[in-house]
């Protein structure tokens, strides 16, 4: 009791001396008559209080030595979101156990399960990876940290993630290499598809391999195609490039009616030869943009160009030169890149060394032949309708077993000298060159549990395609009917304002004369 009558009595005996020296001093009032209140305490209250006092700037000091030991003693790794090696570094931390811990994290819907083989059973699985703080974890017994937040990158947000640690560099280098070899670990036998963002190559698609041996085509066609594949991309070709003067390129031009596979054999090829591939849309980004992309593309992958015809780019340069129309349409928003502007980014001196370039089209007659020339279109690779050949082949592919297919022990399976009969069957109730690889495919699935039943409903489903072609041929003519009788009301329109303007000024003329 004695110590709390100390703690309030002196207070009211100094006020009148303080309050003259906080006139000098603002808040000496105040620390005064906390120190007194300190010394007033009792023993326990003391040393408590102190160590309260001691904690607040103690968290600043703290902070302020670990920043400096930060600088000094630190190597970070910064990575943005746009890179691939983000992808890499998170998935690895995403797997960690003090992910699961992170209080703050970032949600995504079958993110994992793009590079891993899980089943699809549910729908919709979720996945966290840390987000928005430091999260601390041992690393070969260093101590690491990681950070993510947001960072402004010139018109938008970009989410960037730094990686630190103490010691020598090499170790977060060891880190990082160890994140790109579990990644590529999850991308095995996967062709790893991306497209661009906002001027960025983005990955879009992980899927698994597609063997070659699954598109049906000419054989020689395609083994001539890998062979030559295959001496571009051996150890000493760019050398041998090098060595003579020729740019290391290599380009393709797939070619054929819709559903043909053509965009199958370019992902294909890509697997065989365990490659990306990078998906230009040409509608979609101006000159620049693709000069940067270009730039961009790592030194051995696909680039793909599909529908190049189709993509505004097709004018002819002289008339695209020459012509007021041609100059009104590149102002257009499709086709805002001049067929020059692609030509010089294909093969320029900006272009890239070591791609192999795949164009697809539907039309090859529409092309400009300054893009199909020698040089920039190394092959053409005509992909028809399908043959009988590739009826027959494409009949085997769906009804015979594979090894790895999982079997339904109560169903019957019909052996394989059987399906080829079938096939022959098939193949002979149907006319060569009428229907697409992909609509004949389309068909037998939708009867792969019986290849009896596919043979018998075979001459149904040709009178039905046909029936629906010649009701889609219709509409289309229906359609550029009245797109001309829309052209030529436009054109009369404009000839009866002339004419009304015509009279108009001959009236006025007249009256002026008279
Ligand atoms: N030659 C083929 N061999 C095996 N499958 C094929 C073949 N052609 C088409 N298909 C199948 O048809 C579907 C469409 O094929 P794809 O997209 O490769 O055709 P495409 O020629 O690129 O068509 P488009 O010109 O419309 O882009 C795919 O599912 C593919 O498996």
């Amino acid at each position: 009791m004695a110590t709390l009558n100390n703690t309030t009595s002196p207070t009211p005996s100094i006020l009148p001396q303080v309050s003259v020296l906080d006139f000098f001093m603002p808040g000496s009032t105040s620390m005064i008559t906390t120190i007194e209140l300190v010394l007033s305490m009792n023993n326990y209250a003391r040393p408590l209080f102190v160590c309260l006092l001691l904690l607040l700037p103690g968290r600043h000091i703290c902070r302020y030595i670990w920043g400096l030991a930060e600088t000094y003693f630190a190597s970070t790794v910064h990575v943005s979101q746009s890179s691939e090696v983000y992808d890499m570094v998170v998935l690895w931390v995403a797997s960690q156990p003090f992910a699961h811990r992170a209080r703050s994290s970032l949600a995504h819907v079958g993110w994992r399960r793009t590079f891993s083989s899980e089943s699809d059973k549910q729908k919709k699985p979720l996945s966290y990876s840390p987000w928005d703080g430091t999260f601390y974890f041992m690393y070969e017994n260093h101590l690491f940290w990681f950070r993510s937040a947001e960072k402004d990158a010139g018109y938008r947000k970009e989410e960037a993630i730094t990686v630190s640690g103490f010691g020598s560099p090499a170790v977060l280098k060891q880190f990082f290499d160890h994140c790109r070899d579990e990644y590529l670990k999850l991308t095995e036998n996967k062709t790893t598809v991306f497209e661009h963002q906002e001027g960025k190559w983005k990955r879009t698609k992980v899927r698994s391999i597609r063997p070659l041996s699954t598109v049906v085509m000419k054989e020689e066609e395609k083994k001539e195609l890998v062979e030559d594949i295959e001496g571009f991309l051996d150890s000493g070709a760019r050398m041998w490039h090098t060595n003579r003067g020729i740019p290391y390129r290599r380009g393709y031009l797939l070619y054929g009616p819709p559903g043909t596979g053509k965009s199958s054999l370019c992902l294909s090829i890509a697997g065989r030869f365990d490659l990306d591939v990078y998906v230009l849309n040409i509608s979609d980004i101006d000159a620049r943009a693709m000069n940067t992309l270009l730039t961009e593309l790592p030194s051995r992958c696909v680039l793909l160009l599909e529908d190049v015809d189709a993509i505004g780019i097709t004018q002819p340069r002289q008339a695209e030169a020459n012509t007021e129309r041609a100059k009104k349409d590149s102002a257009k928003p499709e086709g805002k890149l001049p067929l020059s502007n692609l030509l010089n980014a294909l093969d320029g001196i900006s272009s890239h060394e070591g791609r192999l370039l795949m164009m697809t089209t539907n039309h090859i007659d529409h092309l400009d032949p300054a893009l199909i020339r020698a040089g920039r279109t190394d092959k053409r690779i005509e992909l028809p309708h399908a043959d009988k050949d590739v009826m027959f082949r494409l009949f085997c592919m769906v009804f015979k077993r594979s090894t790895s297919d999982i079997q339904d022990p109560g169903k019957p399976t019909e052996d394989d000298a059987a399906i080829e009969q079938y096939a022959h069957e098939f193949v002979g109730k149907l006319p060569e060159l009428e229907f697409s690889p992909a609509e004949i495919q389309s068909f037998l699935l939708e009867h792969r549990g019986s290849a009896r039943i596919a043979v018998e409903k075979a001459q149904q489903w040709m009178a039905r395609t046909r029936e629906e072609r010649k009701k889609m041929k219709r509409a289309d003519s229906f359609v550029r009917v009245s797109d001309l009788l829309h052209f030529t009301k436009q054109i009369a329109r404009i000839l009866l304002d002339w004419g009304g303007k015509s009279i108009h000024i001959c009236v006025g003329l007249i009256a002026n004369s008279s």
